[in-house]
């Protein structure tokens, strides 16, 4: 089902989320974007820099969240999204003592009980076969390597056909050849059935893998443009080059405003993942039921 409409799959205004206790910490500021349909988008920034944050708003599983969020033209976390959008967390969330294929099972038949057993099979083969794991269909789900019980949660998500799909790293801990695989199905996905993917990852190999990239720091949109033209902006060779030019053109902007010294010319770029201005302690644990 390819998906023609030139309406945007998520459309962000203003976009803010507080997190921890109160009067808690903004962990989202700002946040302003759209992503298009059809396109496997990339979310990158440092650690703690709001990823999660913003998955789990655009899924609709976080609370206080203030601004627009629409998704595929409906308020985040409305009732009619619940079939249409596919969220997988850090975290695989699979039953252990289940197999890969009585998981995809039970899954099925709970998205949609109207589903016969034959329905529910051929469903579950299909997920099984999108994430390459007919092999380990019928092994209990316990005793699969961490990578192969991401995969049966990403396999779950596939299960309803969902128009947007929310991943939040899904190839941690994956070895080259799964991760490559992994991001030709996103684009498999995104070309033939024309759904919308928002893919999380630290790795920014990663980042040229995608049709378009958002990068963000410390809670706000650094970029949002596609991994060519950002390479063009800052005539960096690569993606990530490109990023630590952009946080540390960000870093002087700062400093010049704040009257400090810019940095050095020819001082080190910060790595991605260790960037000081990136809310990276965390903080009290939210005290609104979300963890
Ligand atoms: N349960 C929580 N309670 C309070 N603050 C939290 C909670 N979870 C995250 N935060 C804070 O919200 C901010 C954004 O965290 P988030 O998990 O969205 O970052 P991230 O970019 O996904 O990080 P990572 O790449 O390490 O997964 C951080 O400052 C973090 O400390």
């Amino acid at each position: 089902m390819m998906n023609k409409s030139a309406e945007p799959a998520v459309r962000a205004r203003d976009l803010r989320v507080v997190r921890g206790g109160r009067p808690g910490r903004t962990a989202i500021d700002s946040l302003t974007f759209d992503l298009r349909p059809g396109q496997v988008t990339g979310l990158l920034g440092p650690s703690g820099c709001g990823k999660s944050t913003l998955m789990r708003a655009i899924a609709g599983t976080q609370a206080r969240v203030s601004g627009t969020l629409d998704v595929l033209g409906h308020p985040a976390g409305s009732a009619p999204l619940r079939s249409r959008v596919g969220y997988v967390t850090q975290a695989p969330s699979v039953y252990a003592d289940l197999t890969a294929r009585q998981n995809l099972d039970y899954y099925a038949a709970v998205l949609d009980p109207s589903l016969s057993r034959a329905d529910r099979a051929g469903r579950t083969a299909r997920a099984l076969a999108d994430v390459d794991l007919d092999d380990h269909a019928d092994r209990l789900t316990g005793s699969l390597s961490g990578g192969q019980r991401s995969r049966v949660s990403l396999a779950v998500a596939l299960l309803g056909t969902p128009e947007l799909l929310v991943l939040d790293e899904p190839t941690v801990g994956l070895d080259p050849v799964l991760r490559r695989d992994l991001w030709n199905l996103f684009h498999r996905l995104a070309g033939e059935r024309g759904t919308t993917l928002l893919v999380s990852s630290h790795v920014m190999d990663e980042a040229e893998r995608c049709d378009r990239l958002l990068l963000m720091r410390a809670g706000r949109m650094l970029a949002d443009d596609t991994p060519e033209a950002l390479r063009r902006r800052t005539g960096a060779a690569t993606v990530e080059d490109a990023f630590l030019a952009l946080v540390d053109a960000e870093r002087d902007r700062e400093a010049a405003s704040a009257g400090t010294p810019a940095r050095e010319p020819g001082t080190p770029a910060r790595e991605p993942g260790n960037d000081p201005a990136a809310p990276g302690t965390p903080g009290t644990p939210d005290q609104d039921g979300t963890p």
